[in-house]
């Protein structure tokens, strides 16, 4: 399963984190928002579409190249999921959580103390340790 996921960073500074809604599988854990990707749709178009469906902006990808990967095998020993995530500093709209979760704008070093989904971690690691190497800006 192809799974992308958008860290959204404002003029400000701040990340963008979606808290799951209760119901569903990781709810009330913070991740970083994105979904699943149609067969026909590259990564980019993917994201796109979940973060307008999300978060009803419409975002433009920093790069058409993720910035980190997490993977892992479902506990179901079935299909292996593959989560690549994508920066995005430009969107038009304010976000907004669409599907009955909620939204919050954090630093890396809060981001980090968020109770995430397993690939949510390894993703927000790698995250800040690239911008990090790149020696751009955290905050
Ligand atoms: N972000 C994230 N997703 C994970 C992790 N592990 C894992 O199995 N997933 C699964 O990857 C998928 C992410 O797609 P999604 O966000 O569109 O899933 P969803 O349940 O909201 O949408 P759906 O109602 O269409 O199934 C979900 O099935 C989610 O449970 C993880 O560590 N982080």
């Amino acid at each position: 399963m192809r799974v992308v996921a958008g860290a959204l960073q404002r003029q400000d500074g701040l990340w963008l984190m979606h808290k799951r809604p209760l119901h569903k599988q990781h709810g009330g854990l913070w991740e970083f928002p994105g979904g699943k990707a149609e067969v026909y749709e590259n990564q980019n178009e993917a994201l796109i579409r979940e973060l307008h469906e999300e978060l009803g902006i419409k975002a433009v990808l920093d790069s058409h190249s993720s910035i980190a990967e997490a993977r892992h095998a479902s506990p179901t020993g079935g299909e292996k999921i593959v989560i690549a995530l994508y920066t995005c500093r430009y969107w038009v709209g304010e976000p907004q959580a669409l599907e009955g979760g909620s939204i919050g704008w954090f630093t890396p070093d809060e981001i980090n103390k968020l109770d995430k989904p397993p690939l949510d971690v390894v993703l927000a690691e790698k995250l800040f340790e690239e911008l990090a190497d790149k020696g751009l800006q955290r905050r």
